[in-house]
């Protein structure tokens, strides 16, 4: 039976109560690393991660065979205020491609073997302008944080959490200035395209809601209801449920990274399960990244979201586990040491 939560304290406290790497398993597996026929490092961080992988799945074999992609889709209030280059209806649109087959997340999904599934997010009612209010209820907040939350399947070997959004690069900006602090011009980005005049737009709305809802910004959690969005909620809420399962997390984007960040403001090192995929083209990932002390796998100047920069780095895991775990000892092997 899955534990669940009704209020943000009751969710907060589940993640504080999830438990860590398994410590026997990161040792065996980095004993056996040692083993491998290969010169010790030669596999540069594919062994680090291998490790890693072992520590949260609980064995010194890990592997990636259950990948599971979990895309949410959310509309965002804030998009009144002229922060994107595409109609909101593109959400809605995307979905059905997502459903469909036709996006790049679902060929990259098919091309590493993962369960993909979309949930979206109560399209037709988007969140309030945060400009002018929170952009949820509490009730909201906490109900996209379940959907996440229910969404995860505790038997895959790694989790990938995606989003679609028109205008969610803005309330990404708005989350990661709210946890970091800085100016929020250092945060905003291009998002699907924007002019110069449309970044400026982002700058502007993201300073506003920041001056409305100041009174939140001391608690992560209200800050993702002031200034987040229902998809960044959800994400959350699987990353954390994969926390509390011990389902290793693959981050994707600017906008995935934003609301993985909420989690480690709230609970520090609610996100020792997760590992950068890539660090995407807009303006701000890097630098999140960097606050959260993640090193990307991949730097292919990707900013599509849609969790394709984790799901293309699963394949960087599948080359990591399958050496760890299918590899050959020096003794099994007869090959001479060093
Ligand atoms: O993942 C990223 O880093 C990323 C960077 C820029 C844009 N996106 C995608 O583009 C949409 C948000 O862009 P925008 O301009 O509408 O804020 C949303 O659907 C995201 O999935 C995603
Ligand atoms: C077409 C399109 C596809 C996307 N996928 C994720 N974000 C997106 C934004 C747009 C505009």
């Amino acid at each position: 039976m899955t534990h669940s939560f009704s209020t943000l304290s009751e969710f907060r406290a589940l993640l504080a109560a999830a438990p860590g790497a398994d410590a026997d398993a990161m040792a065996g597996a980095a004993a056996r690393n040692g083993q491998l026929t290969k010169p010790p490092g030669a596999l540069g961080r594919l062994e680090d991660l291998a490790i890693w992988f072992a520590g949260w799945q609980g064995t010194d074999r890990p592997r990636c065979e259950r990948p599971q992609v979990l895309v949410f889709a959310g509309n965002h209030g804030v998009v009144a205020q002229g922060v994107s280059a595409f109609p909101a209806e593109v959400t809605v649109q995307m979905v059905a491609n997502f459903r469909a087959g036709g996006a790049a997340i679902n060929q990259l999904s098919r091309a590493f073997g993962a369960e993909m599934a979309v949930h979206a997010l109560e399209l037709e009612r988007p969140t309030k302008d945060f400009t002018t209010g929170p952009a949820m209820t509490e009730a909201e907040v906490v109900a996209a944080l379940r959907t996440g939350w229910e969404a995860v399947n505790p038997a895959a070997d790694v989790l990938v959490t995606g989003e679609m959004g028109i205008g969610n690069t803005t309330p990404a900006a708005a989350l990661a200035a709210a946890l970091f602090g800085g100016d929020p011009s250092g945060w905003v980005g291009r998002g699907t395209g924007v002019d110069d005049a449309g970044l400026a737009r982002k700058a502007d709305a993201v300073t506003r809601g920041l001056a409305l809802h100041a009174g939140a910004l001391g608690d992560p959690l209200e800050v993702l209801r002031c200034l987040g969005g229902r998809e960044l909620a959800a994400m959350a809420g699987a990353i954390a449920r994969a926390r509390v399962e011990r389902v290793p997390v693959v981050l994707d984007g600017f906008i995935c990274t934003a609301s993985a960040a909420v989690l480690e403001r709230a609970v520090p090192g609610a996100l020792d399960h997760c590992v950068a995929g890539h660090v995407s083209a807009e303006g701000g990932h890097s630098r999140l990244l960097a606050a959260l002390g993640k090193a990307p796998l991949l730097d292919l100047g990707l900013r599509l979201g849609e969790g394709s920069g984790a799901a293309l780095a699963l394949g960087i895991v599948k080359g990591a586990l399958a050496c760890h775990s299918g590899m050959a000892t020096f003794a099994e092997a007869g090959v001479s040491g060093a």
